[in-house]
């Protein structure tokens, strides 16, 4: 054989195996950021018995490419491996939507010693979250202005492991302001929040009805909705300002400090105030979300009332409100100092009902840590402790394991934690496994055993937390976010890809 000859066959066998390879390494390569990705593909195929899709559970393959869900086939066995798509066989793990948080303090920039973009989103994505919406306070400055607006989304970039988007503050410094609030929702917030008593941070100022009044206008025009705080300070006969530690120390003290009457007053003026916001002819109307219920009596009969009579008003609770009560907080535990404050058993149980009967709509964390030195743990002073339970990363397991003792069924819990959250977002995108949209996307295995702290990573800056010790049932195998494998049986991707999102 001569020289020539010997190069053709040579060149003909590089092709050959070329174009064999090919497919697969385009598969690898195209689109792929270095480093967001503990998976090389960007066209694979996720399988198992269990995949929740707005029909059902049911055995599927879910084809995603290019960061989406492109199809979805019921099938009883694992898809072919080809060379074009690669396949992820999760036998009997779950596959559902990814959780998306709407109630979430990351407290950056300014307060990172409290918690921070890099380590909030670390733990939300080993929770199985694939979108957070920060609140606009604890941070510095608070989410209040454009300006403050455009700060928060720089700091972000880079630093994100999970998709998040931002709610812009209303207080009173811009509440009257048309165009602060117009500026605020231009550079993108997705709604505004507002707090009706004080937010236990100086330069976040509470809002009054004509504030609210006010800014719905506006929020109706952009269809995004008012997140309020509902708590209004009432006057109580035994307001003592002498007390003593031990008295400080008791959780019941802090309990009567903050009634259901304070919830109850807030909800009234909000139901009224949302009664005729259909301005300038406008159809829908503006959007009240009441964050982080309490109160399972009166409170909650107002809400069904007001939405039986057609109110755009929807509701979330969070995940301590049902599964701690009153009675078992020890004086002096700070760690489930939060406002409005956990309730007895009974209100508890109710708020239980409450969200099986679909009279809550959503479930939250209000994940809102601080440095530890702010919860007083030694001194156990439940009024000066700061207020707010850290939470993110259990989200899952924990509200799995209560609810299936309260008979809520995983299609409910889906959504409740990914479908209505991502709705009052905005984020038409994300929140169901459907094809077309984002591939934010959560395998875990419902029937695992853990232990909060014990084996058990916790990626929040502060592990304080009064789940420490849960036994629960649901652990997280694997996080995709748009596509990315961001998470993985404790490891996460390299790089931090996830985005900020911004209204348009
Ligand atoms: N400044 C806060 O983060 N407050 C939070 N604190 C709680 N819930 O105890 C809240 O959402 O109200
Ligand atoms: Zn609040
Ligand atoms: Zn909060």
């Amino acid at each position: 054989m001569n020289s020539s000859l010997l190069l053709g066959v040579a060149i003909g066998i590089a092709i050959g195996c070329a174009s064999i390879f090919l497919p697969y390494f385009s598969d690898r390569n195209q689109g792929l950021n270095e480093g967001c990705s503990l998976l090389p593909h960007r066209h694979f195929w996720l399988y198992s018995k269990r995949v929740l899709t707005p029909g059902g559970i049911m055995s599927a393959a879910v084809e995603i490419n290019g960061g989406h869900i492109v199809s979805i086939v019921h099938q009883n066995k694992t898809p072919k491996q080809t060379k074009r798509a690669h396949v992820i066989d999760y036998g009997n793990a779950v596959i559902m939507p990814g959780l998306v948080d709407v109630h979430v303090h990351l407290n950056e920039p300014g307060r990172v010693e409290w918690e921070g973009f890099v380590t909030g989103t670390k733990a939300a994505a080993a929770g199985g979250f694939t979108t957070l919406i920060d609140m606009p306070l604890n941070s510095v400055p608070t989410t209040t202005s454009k300006e403050a607006f455009d700060m928060k989304v720089d700091a972000a970039k880079g630093r994100l492991f999970v998709d998040v988007g931002f709610w812009g503050g209303l207080v009173p410094e811009n509440a009257l302001n048309n165009t602060a609030i117009d500026e605020l929702l231009q550079a993108g917030a997705l709604g505004l929040k507002s707090f009706m008593c004080p937010s236990g941070i100086n330069d976040f100022g509470q809002t009054n009805a004509s504030h609210i009044k006010e800014a719905l206008r506006i929020l109706a025009k952009y269809q995004r909705p008012l997140l309020v705080h509902a708590e209004i300070p009432q006057p109580s006969e035994d307001e003592k300002t002498d007390m003593d530690i031990s008295e400080r120390r008791m959780y019941s003290t802090y309990l009567r400090t903050r009634p259901p009457s304070w919830e109850e007053e807030a909800i009234k003026i909000l139901i009224a105030v949302s009664k005729d916001t259909h301005f300038d002819g406008s159809k829908d109307g503006a959007h009240i979300h009441i964050v982080h219920l309490s109160d399972s009596s009166v409170s909650l009969d107002l809400i069904k009332e007001a939405k039986e009579s057609g109110a755009r008003i929807s509701v979330e609770t969070c995940p301590h409100y049902l599964v701690f009560s009153a009675e078992e907080i020890s004086d002096g535990d700070t760690r489930f100092k939060c406002a409005p404050p956990i309730r007895d058993v009974l209100n508890r149980e109710r708020l239980w009902k409450a969200l099986k009967d679909g009279h809550i709509d959503m479930l939250s964390s209000d994940h809102s840590p601080s440095s530890p030195a702010l919860k007083l743990l030694e001194a156990g002073d439940f009024l000066r402790a700061w207020g707010g339970i850290s939470s993110l990363q259990f989200g899952l397991p924990v509200t799995w394991s209560y609810g299936q003792q309260h008979g809520l069924q995983l299609e409910q819990l889906s959504e409740l934690w990914s479908q209505r959250p991502a709705k009052l977002a905005g984020q038409h995108k994300k929140g169901t496994i459907v094809t077309g949209n984002d591939a934010d996307i959560v395998v875990w295995d419902p029937e695992n055993e853990i232990q909060i702290g014990e084996n058990y990573t916790i990626y929040h800056k502060h592990p304080i937390t009064p789940y420490t010790g849960k036994h629960l049932f649901g652990s997280v195998i694997t996080t995709f976010v748009r596509g990315n494998m961001v998470y993985e049986n404790g490891s996460h991707a390299s790089t931090a890809c996830g985005v900020p999102i911004l209204a348009v």
